[in-house]
């Protein structure tokens, strides 16, 4: 791996017992977002908190930058801001006060940046985060994070909250930050058409396993669904096919390696796939 890299992870592996992370290999260019998919429990947080050693990992290497995120941690925590799924800010602060907590405590606080995010996200300054919608509270932490002017953004589900025409200014927020080389993204989200419009790699955990990883033009151009008799499905060389799913009328499967099967079937029709085609039929593939 190489130092043009914001964020390296390698062979992570952190074991609760009942889950483990396992053997978690990744890279997050730089100038790029990172959409970090999975189920429920599928192990997203606890990648993001090894990150921030929130959690102590069992084993592994995570760098930002090339930095140690352990043995250089305090200059890592300067270059990182994250956004979780929780309001990080106490109920009775107002974000004017939020603003005079974190412009002492980051050197890196941009206050115009920060006025003209609540500005944007029609945040008032002096009311109360306990009299904030979830949404309110989420838009605070995403102006709070990008105030403090890190080199990475970590998210974690930070935009399930948010109506579409917020997340999609988020979004666009997002692309915005990694247009300069020395920013990037993760971001973990359930929402998988807003990484379709603003990841340029993807990475899917499936219970703590690393199933599909790579740029995410390249696995929407590889992969196809596809949809055709059972006559039709038992003829086809299985090593092509990723969870194949049969109803009364018809079978369903995804397809690997999208050209080669157009050349070798060229009488079956392979529709275009979404990120979340990928999603459900690999699982229902770990299924079967
Ligand atoms: N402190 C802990 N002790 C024991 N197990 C834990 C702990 N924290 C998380 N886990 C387990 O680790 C697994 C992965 O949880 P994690 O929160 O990373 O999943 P996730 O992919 O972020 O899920 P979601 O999409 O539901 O937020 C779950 O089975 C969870 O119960």
């Amino acid at each position: 791996m190489n130092y043009e890299n914001a964020i390296e992870i390698e062979h992570l592996t952190k074991d609760y017992g009942s889950f483990r992370l396992d053997d978690v290999t990744l890279a997050v260019p730089g100038g790029t977002i990172l959409g970090l998919i999975g189920e429920n429990g599928a192990g997203k947080s606890t990648t993001i908190k090894c990150i921030l050693n929130l959690v102590r990992r069992d084993a592994g290497e995570i760098r930002i930058f090339g930095m140690d995120n352990r043995k250089e941690e305090r200059a890592v925590k300067e270059q990182v801001a994250v956004v979780l799924d929780e309001c990080p800010f106490h109920e009775l602060l107002t974000p004017h006060m939020v603003e005079t907590i974190l412009s002492g405590a980051c050197p890196g606080w941009d206050s115009k940046r920060f006025h003209s995010l609540l500005g944007e996200f029609e945040l008032p300054e002096k009311k109360l985060v306990k009299e904030f919608s979830r949404g309110m509270k989420m838009k605070l932490s995403i102006a709070a994070a990008l105030a403090r002017n890190p080199r990475v953004l970590l998210l974690d589900e930070a935009t399930s909250g948010l109506d579409p025409v917020v997340r999609d200014r988020i979004l666009e927020l997002f692309l915005d930050f990694v247009s300069d080389e020395t920013h990037a993204v993760l971001l973990s989200s359930h929402i998988t058409s807003d990484l379709e419009k603003a990841a340029d790699y993807v990475a899917y955990l499936h219970r703590g396993k690393l199933v599909l990883q790579g740029a995410k033009d390249e696995l929407l151009d590889e992969y196809g669904r596809l949809a055709c008799t059972r006559g039709e499905m038992d003829r086809v060389d299985p090593a092509f096919l990723v969870g194949r799913r049969e109803s009364a009328f018809q079978c369903e499967a995804l397809v690997r390696d999208k050209r080669e099967f157009r050349r070798r079937y060229p009488e079956l029709a392979v529709d275009p796939v979404s990120l979340e085609d990928l999603m459900v039929f690999t699982v229902r593939g770990d299924r079967a």
